[in-house]
Parts: structure tokens; sequence; C-alpha cells
């Protein structure tokens, strides 16, 4: 029997450990904690993800502070919010939305955002501290991603992790993180040869390219677990509808347990953001070690 691993129940358990941490911070120490999330210009899907964090986040009882910028907005006035946002004692998160208008730099605004308050971990301090297997904020997605492999099986240790896609959000912190957990993994990619054939070697199968149901069914080795992280947008018999990077109904005939999309890691990305906000209001305002 294929396991469907549950995104939207695992994610409304991460999502109640972070509501009670909150609870305590207040209650202990009388603080609330506050996500500032930055949004420049008008990218349909952009805007629902904005949407669903701020829902998220006050509903775990921490502060939402949205910054909408219209698209025109230049470079230099996007980091100077970053800059008076990484000022502002009361906030201790920052999530600048991506991807970015074209003139400016994604790479300049998120280099901008303080390390202690950076819950995406996408900043050079946090990823160089995911390589040297430091305490830093470590991205949302791919943390996601393992803690919905691990509810499969608890050790991931030798397991073979393939991860297809090595994008700095998701594909080479997953992989970072999968090497953490003792397994032996192998990023693919564009120029992969015979990526078929490297696929099968998986018994974590991770999928973040962003190219409808690129993973075949027969990719798939037997009994493997198969994350499917890609979010896309097709249009079938008339209708819009949200596919992965795996094709679902042939992978799960074969897989031991599968993602679904939507409802597979999706709703962890948000759940994770919450856990990393509440991990970063405990260390920048020094209130001790919370369980989230
Ligand atoms: N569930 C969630 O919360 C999230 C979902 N996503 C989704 O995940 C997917 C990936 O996102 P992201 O990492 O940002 O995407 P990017 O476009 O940044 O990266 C895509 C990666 O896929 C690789 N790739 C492209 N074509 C192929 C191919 N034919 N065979 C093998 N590898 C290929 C690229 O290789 P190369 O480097 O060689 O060009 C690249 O490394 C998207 O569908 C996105 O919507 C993203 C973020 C969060
Ligand atoms: N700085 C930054 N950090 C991100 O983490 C980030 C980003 N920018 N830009 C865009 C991508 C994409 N992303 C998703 C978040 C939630 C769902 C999600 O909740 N998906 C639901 C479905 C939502 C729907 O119906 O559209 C699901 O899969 O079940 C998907 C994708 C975060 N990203």
């Amino acid at each position: 029997m294929t396991t469907i691993i549950d995104g939207k129940a695992i994610a409304a358990s991460v999502r109640e450990k972070a509501a009670s941490a909150v609870a305590d911070i207040k209650s202990r120490h009388g603080v609330q904690p506050a996500l500032a999330v930055v949004l420049v210009g008008e990218d349909p899907a952009s805007q629902v993800y904005v949407r669903n964090k701020h829902v998220a986040t006050e509903k775990s009882g921490m502060r939402s502070i949205e910054h909408k910028l219209p698209e025109n907005t230049s470079e230099d006035d996007v980091v100077a919010l970053v800059r008076k946002l990484n000022d502002d004692d009361e906030v201790d998160g920052i999530l600048v939305q991506l991807p970015l208008p074209k003139h400016i730099s994604s790479d300049r605004v998120i280099n901008e955002i303080h390390p202690d308050k950076d819950v995406d971990g996408l900043t050079e301090v946090n990823a160089g501290r995911l390589i040297l297997g430091k305490e830093g904020l470590v991205p949302c997605t791919p943390q996601g991603s393992v803690i919905l492999a691990k509810t499969v099986t608890e050790n991931l240790s030798g397991l073979n992790a393939v991860v297809v896609g090595r994008s700095i959000l998701v594909g080479k912190p997953l992989a970072m993180l999968l090497l953490a957990e003792n397994c032996t993994v192998t990023m693919a990619h564009s120029r992969t040869k015979d990526l078929a054939a490297v696929c099968r070697e998986a018994d974590i199968l991770c999928a973040a390219v962003g190219i409808p149901r690129l993973i075949k069914g027969d990719w798939v080795k037997k009994g493997a677990i198969v994350i499917d992280v890609g979010i896309n947008r097709i249009e079938e018999s008339g209708k819009m509808r949200l596919v992965g990077d795996v094709d679902y109904d042939a992978a799960a005939e074969v897989a031991g347990a599968i993602t679904p999309v939507p409802g597979g890691v999706g709703p962890m990305t948000i759940a994770c953001l919450l856990r990393n906000t509440v991990l970063a209001a405990a260390r920048r305002r020094g209130l001790g070690k919370v369980e989230v």
C-alpha cells in the first residue's frame, strides 16, 4: 500500500506547535513575535501566497506586518525598507517575496536582511551556516520536505536521496539537509545525463524543477519516498489545475510513500515559516530555548 503523505495535517501540527510556543512567549515574557512580509508588484501567485502567510501568522498568535510596494519601486527603496525592518526591534522575521520585479537585484535585497531575522534562510550567512552544520535559520520548503520524509521513516541514515533541481531556494538547501540526515545525496539538474537512471537509484526522490509531471512512474524505485515540491498551474480539459513535477498517478503505483500536490509540501512551507519566526524571536530576544 502506498502512503499518501498528508502535508496539510502534518503542517497543521507544526503550526499548532508554533502557536503554543507563541502563547508561552507571550505569557512568560510579554512579547508578541512579529513577521514582516515585503511584496513588490502584482504577481498574482505571490499575492495569494502573501495572503496565506498573513492569515497563518495571525492565527498562530503572532503579529503580521505587510508591506506592499508598487511594481515600479526602485531597488534602493526596497533596500531602505529592509534596513528599516532590520532596525525595528519589534520585528522578528523579514520575508521578501520572490520573484522581485526584473529591475531589482534579489541577491542584493535578500542579503540586506539581518541574518537573525532571515526567516527564509536565504542570506549568505544562513546558507553558510547550513553548509557548515551550524545553528541558523533553514529555508522553509526544504525543511518542510525533510519533515514530511521523516514521517515515513524517522531514520533516513544511509538512504540514497536524489534531489532534482539545484536552486538556492529549494534544491541546494534540501540536499544539505538530507546530507545532515546522513543520506547519500545526488543532486540532479538540467545537465544531468540520463535523469531517469539517476532517479531509479533513489530511496528518497525529491523533485524541485518547475516542469509539470517531468518525473515518470517508471523513474521511481519500488517503495521509494517521493517528495514533490513542484507547484505548476496548468490547463487541463478546459480547467486550471495545480500539478507537481511528478506524474502522480503513475508514481503512486510504485512509490512506498508520496506527497500530493496540492496538500503536500506547499502547506509545510508556511508552517515552517511560522516555526522559523518563533525561533528567530526567541534567539534574538534572548528568551532561552523554545520547543517548536
Ligand atoms: N511547495 C513550495 O512551497 C514551493 C514550491 N516551489 C516550486 O518548486 C519548483 C522549483 O522551484 P525553484 O527551485 O524555485 O525553481 P528554479 O527554476 O529556480 O530551479 C529549477 C531547477 O530545476 C532544474 N531543471 C530545469 N529543467 C530540468 C530538467 N529538464 N531536468 C532536470 N532538472 C531541470 C534547473 O537546473 P539548472 O540549474 O541546470 O538550470 C534548476 O536547478 C517550482 O515548481 C516551484 O513553483 C518553489 C518554492 C516553494
Ligand atoms: N521569499 C520567498 N519564500 C518562499 O518560500 C517563496 C517565495 N519567496 N516565492 C514563491 C515560492 C512558492 N511558495 C509556496 C508557498 C506555499 C504554497 C502552498 O501553500 N501551496 C498549496 C496550494 C496553494 C494554491 O492553491 O495555490 C498546496 O500546495 O497545497 C505553495 C508555494 C513559497 N515560495
